[in-house]
């Protein structure tokens, strides 16, 4: 059977830090009056962009963050642009954070020792982890995409997906929240209601994705050195990125049976940003207006997803510096 193919591109801000960090209402109804928030990992890219929304948000109260290396420094020494943030604490190493007088964290810190901090702390604390730590459902997928074996297997189970605008139900109710990949979030906020309501087929699904520097990290490496990323663009992790495995077990979710995609990274000399084109084979009889229609049902009411109208491409430009994400749908082959 021949079938239409179409592309869906879809644009969102990833970090210097960014991520669309809306603060989950688990967190801000936390207790009665305003919620006291840690930021673990504050000091890095995405810890930043949480001080910066959670900082101005009417119901919290930040009351602790923490560095590793630029623990004893002020906020706002470490991060200039956010001199406003004045009533934010100076930054302290994680063990000497008093959790008894915190009731929800937003933890920013690298893969894996994210496990170790959140599996000792008390459980009346909400949290809101960043990390890919808990994201797969799958301890045996984690252990082979990650490389170790997971060390909080319990909290791994009682995680919830935190892509809050397909999920959001059960980011309501949830006491640990595994906020999704940037990889992920561009490419299943398009994909996942089409697959869910049949309109495209769950086979030969390609993600092509984009990302800008942030996305790898405050932190000095090699690889994200000026000249290594300046004025030119490069593939990475080809055919065995992490983000594989989260955008399969979200689409496998959608489709209500297992589907595999070719995902390819690459990595674009911009600091923040993230422009994903995913191309899918249509179902018979579906128009891409049909697919453009849908979409639009699916977010009239989600404030940062925009479904663009007929025609218009999402420019990561569009949405630089805000928690908007864009998409459109576009026949490339009838
Ligand atoms: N950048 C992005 O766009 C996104 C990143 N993520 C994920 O969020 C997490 C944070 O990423 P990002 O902000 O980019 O990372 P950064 O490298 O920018 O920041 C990491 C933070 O963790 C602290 N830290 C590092 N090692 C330790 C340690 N051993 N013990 C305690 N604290 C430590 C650092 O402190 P210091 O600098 O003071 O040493 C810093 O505050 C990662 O898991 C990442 O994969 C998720 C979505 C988007
Ligand atoms: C450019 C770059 O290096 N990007 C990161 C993904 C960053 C991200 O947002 O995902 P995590 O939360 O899973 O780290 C990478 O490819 O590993």
């Amino acid at each position: 059977m021949l079938h239409k193919h179409c592309s869906l591109s879809s644009c969102k801000p990833i970090s210097q830090p960014q991520k669309p960090q809306r603060i989950p209402s688990v967190v801000c109804k936390a207790q009665s009056g305003k919620a006291k928030v840690a930021v673990l990992g504050a000091s890095g890219y995405t810890g930043a962009e949480v001080v910066r929304l959670g900082a101005l948000h009417p119901n919290i109260t930040i009351t602790a963050l923490t560095g590793e290396r630029q623990a004893g420094k002020a906020f706002s020494d470490v991060f200039p642009h956010l001199v406003t943030a004045t009533s934010c604490p100076k930054l302290i190493k994680i063990g000497d954070v008093d959790f008894s007088n915190v009731d929800a964290i937003f933890c920013c810190l690298p893969h894996a020792t994210t496990q170790e901090t959140l599996k000792q702390l008390p459980r009346h604390i909400k949290i809101v982890d960043l990390s890919a730590d808990f994201r797969l459902k799958n301890p045996d997928t984690y252990t082979e995409w990650y490389g170790n074996a997971h060390a909080a297997v319990e909290l791994q189970k009682e995680a919830v997906y935190g892509l809050t605008e397909l999920n959001r139900e059960q980011v309501k109710s949830a006491r640990l929240l595994a906020n999704p990949g940037c990889y992920p979030t561009c490419a299943q906020l398009p994909l996942y209601p089409l697959i869910k309501s049949k309109l495209v087929l769950p086979d030969d699904i390609i993600i092509d994705a984009k990302s800008g520097v942030s996305g790898a990290g405050r932190a000095a490496k090699e690889s994200t050195l000026y000249c290594e990323i300046a004025e030119g663009i490069n593939s990475y992790s080809v055919g065995k990125h992490r983000h594989m495995p989260e955008i399969e077990q979200g689409l496998s979710e959608a489709a209500g049976s297992d589907v595999k995609v070719s995902f390819t990274p690459h990595l674009m000399n911009l600091s923040r940003g993230m422009q994903c084109t995913s191309y899918v084979k249509m179902a018979p009889g579906t128009s891409v207006d049909d697919l453009r229609a849908h979409l639009k049902e699916t977010y009239a009411n989600e404030f940062f997803v925009k479904v663009l109208d007929k025609g218009i491409v999402p420019h990561t430009r569009h949405v630089r510096g805000s928690n908007f994400a864009m998409m459109n749908v576009f026949e490339v082959r009838a």
